[in-house]
């Protein structure tokens, strides 16, 4: 599949809203308020930027300025039906971007709605249970072959077509499917659950998805958060996983004009997400250790933490796009089954590399 470069922006607003449309005695019919982010995901074409290494930043201020309308708003004044589909519908119409491929609107930190351009929408409403778990089939010495254990966080993925309306499925209603799951995992001990006696997040993430995808025929993806860091999607067919990591960079950008701040050297605490695709082995029950991709990373980690991003060898420019590149040519050939690469710069701002399925995108 052919390299694609995206430009991701997200930006927060405090709002008021009720929603008219909900049926009597909902409690999101009354006056409530929320903080609000939005996020874009753009194919940006590269002459757009004042100069080059300023798309992500562009982006970003176009983005706000969008939102401005909206924040600290009573948000019916300015749409009778406020809904985050509707929300994401405005900022689309108003964002001077070119490319948009999706506009998202998260009104709580556990739900949001991301619409396309043909006006579908994805939805996404997260739940998190504690639970302990080992993996009994790892090697001897691997540290998940002990009893231990996790918070962990679910997203259930709903993909609907809209049309012209204000709003897709009720988060309520994912909610509510979501329930008795949640019993059975909340305060359990994984490997005792049937169907779950090697509970690493893959055979999670397929548990949940045979639960519910018979009453949930919109369900697109089961997100399944072991950690903080690493997780697995599947989509019924397909696992992707992801290992996050942090590094803390210097950088300048070189080809900014006199007087741009980013001229001056400068730093980030950045946001890098390796996403893989592979298929299962079916007697440890992963794809990929997140250990191993963490592991075979760290060579390329070593040369990016704690250094100064465009005195490395072979970058010409450290913003988030040329990283991509260059990290994805330092690691492809040692992690074939890297299929995209996330960096942001700032949370939720800078620049997804991706040469096979897209997935879904996880909440800032
Ligand atoms: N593909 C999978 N790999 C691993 C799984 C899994 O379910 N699927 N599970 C584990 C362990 O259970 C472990 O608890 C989580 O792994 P890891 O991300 O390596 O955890 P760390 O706490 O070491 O994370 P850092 O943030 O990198 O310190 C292992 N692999």
């Amino acid at each position: 599949m052919s390299e694609r470069l995206l430009h991701v922006a997200a930006a927060p607003f405090e709002a008021a809203c009720h929603i008219p449309i909900l049926p009597e005695g909902h409690r999101s019919r009354r006056l409530h308020g929320h903080s609000f982010r939005a996020r874009v995901r753009a194919d940006l074409p590269s002459d757009w930027a004042p100069f080059p290494g300023a798309a992500t930043g562009r982006l970003t201020e176009a983005l706000k300025e969008c939102i401005d309308a909206l924040d600290y708003r009573n948000l019916n004044e300015i749409l009778p039906v406020p809904t985050d589909e509707n929300l994401a519908r405005w900022v689309r119409a108003r964002l001077t971007a070119p490319g948009i491929e999706s506009v998202g609107i998260q009104s709580t930190h556990d739900q949001g709605a991301d619409l396309d351009g043909a006006d579908h929408v994805h939805l996404w409403h997260r739940f998190r249970f504690e639970a302990a778990h080992c993996l009994p089939n790892v090697p001897a010495d691997h540290p998940c072959g002990r009893l231990h254990g996790h918070g962990f966080e679910v997203i259930l993925h709903a993909d609907q077509t809209l049309a012209d309306e204000d709003m897709g499925m009720d988060f309520d209603r994912l909610a509510a499917l979501w329930a008795p799951l949640q019993t059975e995992l909340h305060y359990a001990c994984l490997n005792d659950i049937a169907g779950l006696e090697n509970p690493t997040s893959e055979r999670l993430s397929h548990w949940i998805w045979q639960r519910l995808k018979p009453e949930l025929p919109v369900l697109s993806w089961v997100t399944v958060y072991e950690t903080a860091t690493a997780g697995c999607h599947y989509d019924g067919t397909h696992y992707r996983i992801w290992k996050e990591q942090r590094f803390e960079s210097a950088l300048r950008l070189v080809a900014a004009p006199d007087g741009d701040p980013r001229r001056r050297l400068h730093g980030h605490s950045y946001l890098l997400r390796l996403h893989l695709t592979a298929p299962l082995d079916t007697v440890l029950g992963w794809t990929v250790d997140y250990g191993d991709v963490k592991r075979i990373f760290n060579p390329v980690y070593q040369l990016l933490d704690h250094h100064r991003l465009d005195a490395l060898p072979g970058l010409d420019a450290a913003d988030p796009g040329s990283l991509t590149r260059w990290i994805r040519a330092r690691i492809a050939d040692d992690l074939p089954q890297l299929d995209r690469i996330d960096l942001h710069e700032t949370p939720g701002c800078g620049a997804t590399l991706c040469w096979g399925e897209l997935g879904p995108a996880l909440p800032t």
